[in-house]
């Protein structure tokens, strides 16, 4: 039975909850997986669970609590250090350069950092890497103050000082506890990606090679726990720091699995696992013990933040590797496994997700087209303004879909592009769009449509609830309602009782 107050185990200050229960600074950890030899797990650490040296304590007697295991670690940055580097880069803007030192953001970072690694006592090559860091950052904001200009490259630079700093202090942490660990950048190991700042893809060829060759044993059975950046790659072309998007840490250790051939990679978060819906819109979700790749992909494109849309990719090419989401605040509980295929016998509704901010676009033929010819001009017009659609619903002559205009335009101009988008439509289709709608993906067992639709708008019809638009498409795994803004959490809540009686 779980405690209560603490459904999902997120962080929680109850004392009955074992996952409050700190672990007291810890000189009793042993080596794992000294008779390996080699990496046989990779463990990806989020923010969270690495939030200060407390947590990094925990991560360790985590990380010991395996020693049938030698693992990679992978890290993301301390709590919120990500934010906090990108929102120091806009307030750059508008200060002077004399006055960045000053900087909120920029002195919570080194505070932060500063004050956990005193605690853990790291040795003084860790402090001095991670001052050079800091000075370095700070001379970055510097000059972004002095340039007047932040571009996606400069962000990708600003983003990277919280995993390079977080990593260099957990791996001199577990040094100083007398275990053999060595830091790695993700670029030291051959993470390459596309050039596309901010949101890079990993060029899989060049990268799962190099990862092979520089975390194979070299002279002698490898003893030593890597511990590397998430979220980081480098660039082919430009060979400067990109990050994988936000999150990406997820994909940086499903990388390194499939690098490795791994059969699991362990990503800990503070949820008992991927749950029936977002614990901040259904404080009573439910962990889901299994998921498909699919699944897991569908659920993180829709919005549920809990994975990386990426991170199933490698997972999809190895086929064999399993990616288990555990809780680093309630390691106990069982978490989620997502694999290849799964039995979905006695499957109806796997979890429930939100995407808020969405425009829904309708295009209605003016009829001087024939269907065919319709559907091309009217994709043709979306890939000449470089607009990817979520979600479609099309009748011989009338279009449904929804944008995600927050990703395509600076949120200033979203309105003055959707009228220049509407205009493109002239002469060939009536266009109009309204905004502020949210999509609800249902992920589900779509050979059991009917039953499940059935149920949904039995209960949104109770609710008073209208769905504007419905599309299961080819998903094998997705059902997606578009719903108003103000009726998708009431509809959520009220579909989660239904299906999940909580
Ligand atoms: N379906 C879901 N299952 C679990 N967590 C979810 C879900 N949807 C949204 N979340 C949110 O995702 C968070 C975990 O993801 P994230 O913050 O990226 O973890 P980390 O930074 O530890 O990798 C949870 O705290 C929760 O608020
Ligand atoms: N630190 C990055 C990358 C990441 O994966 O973080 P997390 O694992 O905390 O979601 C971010 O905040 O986006």
């Amino acid at each position: 039975m779980r405690p209560s107050r603490c459904r999902s185990h997120k962080r929680c200050p109850s004392s009955a909850c074992s996952a409050a229960a700190s672990v007291k600074p810890s000189s009793k950890l042993k080596q794992p997986g000294i008779d390996q030899g080699k990496v046989t797990v990779v463990m990806k650490f989020g923010g969270s669970s690495v939030a200060n040296a407390q947590r990094m304590r925990e991560v360790a007697d985590i990380v010991c609590s395996f020693p049938e295991h030698l693992p990679c670690i992978v890290l993301s940055a301390m709590g919120k250090t990500t934010n906090l580097l990108l929102q120091a880069g806009t307030e750059a803007l508008t200060t002077s350069p004399s006055s960045i030192r000053s900087l909120q953001p920029l002195r919570d970072i080194k505070e932060l950092h500063r004050t956990a690694a005193n605690d853990l006592r790291v040795d003084g090559k860790a402090h001095g890497e991670m001052e050079s860091l800091l000075n370095e950052l700070q001379q970055l904001l510097v000059g972004i103050s002095i340039m007047q200009d932040l571009t996606p490259r400069a962000l990708d630079s600003l983003a990277s000082f919280g995993e390079r700093l977080s990593t260099r202090m957990f791996a001199a942490f577990l040094r100083a506890e007398g275990l053999l660990a060595q830091q790695y950048d993700a670029w030291d190991l051959g993470l390459t990606s596309t050039d596309d700042f901010t949101n890079a893809d990993v060029l899989y060829e060049p990268t799962l090679e190099k990862i092979a060759a520089a975390l194979a044993p070299q002279d002698g059975p490898l003893r030593t726990i890597p511990v590397v950046t998430g979220f980081l790659a480098r660039g082919q072309n430009t060979g400067a720091i990109t990050t994988l998007g936000r999150g990406g840490s997820d994909l940086s250790a499903t990388v390194i699995g499939a690098a490795l051939d791994l059969p699991e990679v362990q990503v800990w978060k503070d949820v008992d696992g991927v749950l029936t819906s977002d614990p901040r819109i259904v404080d009573r979700a439910l962990p889901v013990p299994m998921l498909t790749y699919d699944e897991a992909t569908e659920l993180a494109f829709f919005g549920a933040q809990v994975l990386h849309p990426q991170a199933m990719q490698p997972a999809l090419q190895s086929r064999r590797l399993a990616v288990r989401v555990k809780n680093s605040y309630n390691r106990r509980a069982d978490g989620t496994v997502i694999v290849q295929q799964r039995d979905m016998a006695n499957v109806l509704m796997t979890s429930i997700v939100l995407k808020s901010n969405v425009t829904l676009l309708d295009v209605v033929s003016t009829r001087m087209l024939g269907q065919f010819g319709f559907l091309s001009t009217v994709f043709g017009i979306f890939a000449d303004n470089k607009i990817s659609v979520d979600v479609v619903a099309t009748s011989e002559i009338s279009i449904s879909l929804t944008l995600d205009p927050s990703k395509m335009w600076s949120r200033d101009l979203i309105d003055e592009e959707l009228d220049a988008l509407v205009l493109a439509f002239k002469g060939v289709a009536k266009a109009s769009y309204q905004r502020n709608m949210s999509i609800i993906s249902l992920i589900c067992n779509v050979q059991r449509t009917s039953q499940i639709l059935e149920k949904v708008f039995k209960v949104l019809g109770s609710e008073g609830i209208n769905v504007k638009m419905m599309s299961q498409g080819a998903s094998k795994t997705n059902i997606s309602l578009v719903v108003g803004e103000e009726e998708a959490r009431p509809a959520i809540a009220a579909i989660h009782r239904e299906f999940f009686h909580c």
